[in-house]
């Protein structure tokens, strides 16, 4: 199977897709990815969604809530960025920001004196140190080769860093089966307690919450969606409970199940 995730080639994304799909393709814009999967371009889609060390990446939460796609796997991937150059003597680091700002403590105390320049990806990022020697790449080490030095390795601020990715389909392919599941919540509504009994749905039936955030719907100041992941598959029955529910609660907005998945880990 083919699927689209953020390239160039030898971005963390792509790892991760390689896991998934044997032939993968690339654009430079989540959105774009995710619009591909949703209109039945792509069968497959793969997006990052969250780091251990800077939380969720917000582009891929709005988009996930902008199009109906389903979410097949989850893929958790080590993130160990290296520094690469074509020698010591650049003025500017290059990547995604993401990575920029999982490497801030190693930058400030090492290079205080550098521009940072924030890109589409880190392969991006490595395209310019290999077209430019004043610039310098936070990626992979595997994309460093005779014209492109491993200047510092695993420079990312904590030793644990890790990136959660989706594989996404199209809305039809979407599954019942699997040991988490992801739904979004508008509940269109705001009164105190909502977001409790929202929450209470899932406690009550003993369900392990394994990530909650919000994002502003963009119609409203203070109007929120809720990106929700349980540790409960939709084909348990506590699940769908717990589920309509939270339909119930946000019976003057919407729900959309996203489906249900199992992880797989990739290094
Ligand atoms: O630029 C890349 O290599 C990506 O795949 C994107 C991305 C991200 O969006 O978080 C993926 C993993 C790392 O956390 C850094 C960047």
């Amino acid at each position: 199977m083919e699927a689209i995730t953020l390239g160039p080639a030898g971005t963390y994304s792509h790892r991760a897709a390689r896991a998934v799909a044997d032939e993968v393709t690339f654009s430079e814009s989540v959105t774009a990815i995710v619009e591909s999967v949703a209109d039945g371009e792509y069968r497959r889609g793969v997006v990052p969604i969250e780091n251990s060390i800077e939380g969720s990446v917000t582009e891929t939460l709005d988009a996930l809530s902008d199009y109906d796609i389903g979410v097949v796997e989850e893929v958790v991937t080590p993130i160990r960025h290296a520094l690469l150059a074509q020698s010591e003597s650049f003025e500017v680091v290059a990547s995604h920001s993401q990575a920029l700002a999982q490497c801030r403590t190693f930058l400030e105390s090492e290079y205080p004196e550098v521009s940072l320049e924030a890109v589409a990806s880190t392969a991006r990022g490595v395209e310019h140190a290999r077209e430019d020697p004043t610039v310098a790449a936070i990626a992979h080490p595997d994309n460093a080769d005779a014209d492109l030095q491993v200047l510092a390795e695993d420079i990312q601020d904590r030793s644990s860093n890790a990136t959660r990715f989706f594989a996404i389909s199209p809305a039809e392919e979407r599954t019942e089966a699997g040991g988490k599941s992801t739904i979004i919540v508008n509940p269109n509504a705001n009164y105190p307690g909502l977001l409790l009994e929202l929450l209470e749905a899932f406690a009550d039936r003993d369900i392990n919450l394994s990530r909650v955030e919000s994002r502003p719907t963009g119609d409203r100041l203070g109007d929120y969606l809720f990106h929700i992941d349980f540790e409960a598959g939709l084909y348990e029955d506590h699940a769908r409970a717990a589920v309509e529910e939270v339909e119930g609660i946000a019976e003057k907005g919407w729900v959309r199940r996203l489906g249900s998945y199992d992880t797989r880990h990739v290094v």
